[in-house]
């Protein structure tokens, strides 16, 4: 008998069946990933299974970004410092790199990620590597490598080991022939940029094998992210991060979107919240694998409004780069994240006054400190 076959049988006999409870949907033991490198047929034999009663080995790909500290700071919260393994290709900062552990992995090289996974006994992975819309205009060839073959490696590797996978999508997943005013979470999505291609194929790709090999996906359609104490990657919504540090320090700011483009905006505290809830959330409540997920949709006008409350002689101008404007005005307006709210019960806590307040308080009481340095 094949060896390959004969291990079916076996794992099929240790896996149980439904009538133990102790069931799972597992990869095929010849497992037949998309990644140049192939998978072994006794992959799963490696493996170690997230047990309710355990804490999950978290890893997460492309952490020193805008959004990966603050999420490694939520999940060393929950789960314990040592738990919590941030990875990028750059180097880190000194405090990043003593606030916890910290790897050296690039989503290319398939074996590095597995070895990361296998020695460090993930159990759940937060994949945040990628190239954003505006600088993956600029480099197309890069963000197909990164966003999709990237992607490719991550879902192989979360298969064979059993992983809970996060990979976050946006609202660039949409494209023109979208309804724009409210996206709901199934409709026409032809995008026009390589990110919003990528992110759909990861949203299709991460179902299919969910449905096809078990695997735990879970994929959440972020907004623009806003943040205080990070920065933007390159993105079309990077305006509305830049507007608090320019307000405070020059009074002024220089926007590249047309004040009335109105896009799906939240703060990270809620998108970080919402990240860890659904990947909490128990497999029963999850109706979909992919949610839309919202907090307030603003324009530049808007936003400069709510800001001049606060600085009375703020000014703002506009300089508009046709590459961001056309991205944004393609994109929805408005978000229709209904199901997530009914589903795992996601609720945001930061509207649009709330959120310029907190952002202007971080940079103010940071220009102080500057000040008196
Ligand atoms: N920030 C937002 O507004 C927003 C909105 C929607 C979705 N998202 C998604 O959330 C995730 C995180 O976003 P972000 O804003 O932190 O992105 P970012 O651009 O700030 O960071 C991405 C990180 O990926 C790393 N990276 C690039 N190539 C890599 C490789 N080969 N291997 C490993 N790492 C690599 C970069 O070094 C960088 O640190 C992304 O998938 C993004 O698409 C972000
Ligand atoms: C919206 C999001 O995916 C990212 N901030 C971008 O603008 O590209």
């Amino acid at each position: 008998m094949p060896v390959t076959r004969l291990l079916r049988q076996v794992a099929g006999q240790m896996l149980g069946s439904p009538a133990c409870g102790c069931w799972t949907a597992t990869p095929p033991l010849q497992f037949l990933g998309t990644s140049p490198q192939q998978i072994p047929a006794d992959a799963s034999f490696h493996s170690t299974s997230f047990s309710g009663t355990d804490q999950p080995r978290v890893l997460i790909t492309g952490g020193l970004g805008q959004l990966g500290v603050g999420l490694a700071n939520l999940l060393r919260k929950r789960f314990g410092k040592d738990n919590v393994i941030l990875s990028d290709i750059r180097k880190p900062p000194d405090h990043i790199f003593h606030s916890g552990p910290f790897i050296y992995s690039d989503i290319l090289d398939y074996k590095n990620l597995r070895e990361i996974v296998v020695n460090n006994r993930i159990t759940w992975l937060f994949h945040y590597s990628a190239l954003l819309s505006a600088v993956g205009e600029a480099n197309v060839s890069l963000a197909r490598a990164v966003n999709i073959t990237g992607l490719h490696n991550v879902l192989d590797v979360a298969a064979e080991h059993n992983l809970r996978l996060f990979v976050p999508s946006t609202i660039g997943a949409f494209g023109p022939t979208s309804p724009r005013n409210p996206t709901p979470d199934l409709c026409v999505q032809r995008p026009r940029t390589i990110y919003g291609v990528s992110k759909v194929h990861a949203e299709l790709m991460g179902e299919y094998y969910h449905h096809r090999y078990g695997l735990d996906f879970r994929c959440l359609r972020y907004p623009g992210i806003i943040s205080a104490d990070s920065q933007p990657g390159g993105g079309t919504t990077d305006y509305a991060v830049q507007i608090f540090h320019d307000a405070l320090k020059n009074g002024k700011f220089e926007c590249n979107l047309k004040p009335s483009t109105s896009l799906p905006m939240m703060y990270i505290d809620d998108c970080l919240r919402a990240t860890l809830e659904v990947m909490e959330a128990p497999a029963e409540s999850l109706s979909m694998r992919t949610y839309n997920i919202n907090a307030m949709s603003f324009t530049p006008e808007d936003l400069a409004q709510e800001v001049l409350k606060h600085v009375p002689k703020f000014q703002i101008t506009y300089n508009v780069d046709s590459v961001r404007q056309a991205i944004a005005d393609s994109w929805p307006m408005n978000f229709d994240d209904s199901n997530a709210r009914k589903d795992w019960g996601w609720k945001h806590d930061f509207d649009l006054p709330e959120l310029v307040t907190t952002m202007l308080n971080f940079h103010g009481s940071d220009t102080r400190v500057a000040q008196a340095n």
